[in-house]
């Protein structure tokens, strides 16, 4: 444990504060990260030409299917990028009609507890290195970009973007935090479009007012990248939108629930075209039922429907998912020799086998609308 409290403070009276705090240890700055694991020029601009495609995807201008595909939460980088080179060779196959997406996601929402990702706790063991998580992450990022996959992330701490963003050409808000100023406030200043999920209660308006307060300009509390905390300003994220996941009352990507969300969307002045997330409460975290929906949704776009710009898939080497509790396991223990290598331990996944097929069934679906 270390704490590091600065002289000046230690000589204020302390004791009505800090009561329930244990440590506090401080973190490299995202300037310290991001110069010793730099985006080179010629990444940079795939990252950012990669953002201007998923633009043009989610406006139409671009015709092909974006597709948001890969892990639940990247646990093990190497199973991670074995499952990016299959992902990347396939991509590759489907350029003309799909806009494929990594999942890239290390920070995982929890209902109430578990592991919350390897930035969090990177040994999967309650350690919390989290320095050695956001290292991880950012060496995740730049390998698998160098296979030339854009990369998608969930934003979930605030403070953790600004070590990871840069190399993101996708984010999305999970159904958890849809609803949270802060959350809204950040993705107003992130330079990649970035989807928020309707509530896990299914409501789509929060979706829609985040998507409202994200274009607008904001200015708030953050951090810079040297690590100071700052007036953050914004311009506002003109390419938020929204992302159908299910709720409470079961799925919501029928046809006429996802026409009635692209109009509200119509209606609050937003893109009407949504990304429909086949995984989470769309297909009750079965990796089964989830190729099903992937499957139905396929249909639809063949026979034309314009309002489904893009579609989230959990997958991974492994069909399934592992239980897995780092608060069961002792610190520096070899956790990742104990788990099934290539399965999540987060919701379940598709095998890369049924995701390859599917990836087939969607760029014929994308053919077929043309
Ligand atoms: O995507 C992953 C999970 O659905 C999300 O993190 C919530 O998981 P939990 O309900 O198991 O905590
Ligand atoms: C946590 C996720 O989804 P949701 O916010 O929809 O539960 C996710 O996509 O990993």
């Amino acid at each position: 444990m270390s704490t590091n409290i600065s002289p000046a403070v230690k000589e204020q009276p302390r004791f009505n504060t800090n009561e329930r705090i244990t440590s506090i240890t401080e973190l490299p700055t995202p300037a310290e990260l991001i110069t010793e694991l730099p985006v080179g020029d010629a990444q940079g601009y795939r990252i950012m030409r990669a953002r201007q495609e998923v633009r043009a995807v989610l406006s139409g201008l671009d015709q092909r299917l974006l597709v948001i595909i890969g892990p639940c939460s990247i646990h093990d980088p190497v199973a991670g990028l074995e499952y990016a080179a299959k992902l990347a060779a396939a991509a590759k196959t489907h350029e003309g009609e799909l806009l494929v997406v990594m999942r890239s996601y290390f920070e995982k929402p929890r209902t109430t507890v578990g592991w919350k990702g390897l930035v969090n706790d990177p040994h999967l063991d309650g350690s919390h290195d989290m320095a050695a998580g956001l290292r991880a992450a950012r060496e995740f990022t730049l390998a698998a970009s160098n296979l030339g996959l854009p990369l998608a992330t969930e934003f979930l701490e605030p403070l953790s973007a600004q070590y990871l963003a840069d190399v993101m050409s996708w984010g999305a808000i999970g159904a958890r935090t849809t609803e949270s100023q802060t959350h809204r406030q950040l993705v107003s200043g992130l330079s990649m479009p970035v989807g928020f999920k309707n509530g896990t209660d299914g409501s789509v308006q929060v979706a829609i007012d985040a998507c409202q307060a994200a274009s607008a300009p904001q200015s708030f509390l953050g951090i810079s990248d040297d690590g100071r905390t700052a007036i953050v300003t914004t311009t506002g994220n003109q390419d938020s939108h929204l992302i159908l996941r299910g709720g409470a009352d079961g799925p919501n990507y029928g046809v006429e629930q996802v026409a009635a969300a692209s109009a509200a969307m119509a209606g609050s002045g937003m893109n009407p075209r949504l990304i429909v997330d086949a995984s989470h409460a769309n297909s009750g975290k079965s990796e089964v039922r989830q190729a099903e929906v992937i499957g139905e949704l396929a249909a639809r776009i063949a026979a034309g429907d314009q309002s489904i710009a893009g579609i989230m898939a959990e997958s991974f080497l492994v069909a399934g998912a592992q239980k897995h509790d780092p608060d069961a396991v002792a610190v520096g223990a070899d956790v990742l020799g104990g788990l099934r290598y290539g399965q999540s331990v987060t919701d379940a996944c598709m095998n890369w086998e049924t995701s390859s097929d599917l990836l087939d069934t969607l760029a014929a679906a994308v053919r077929a609308a043309c």
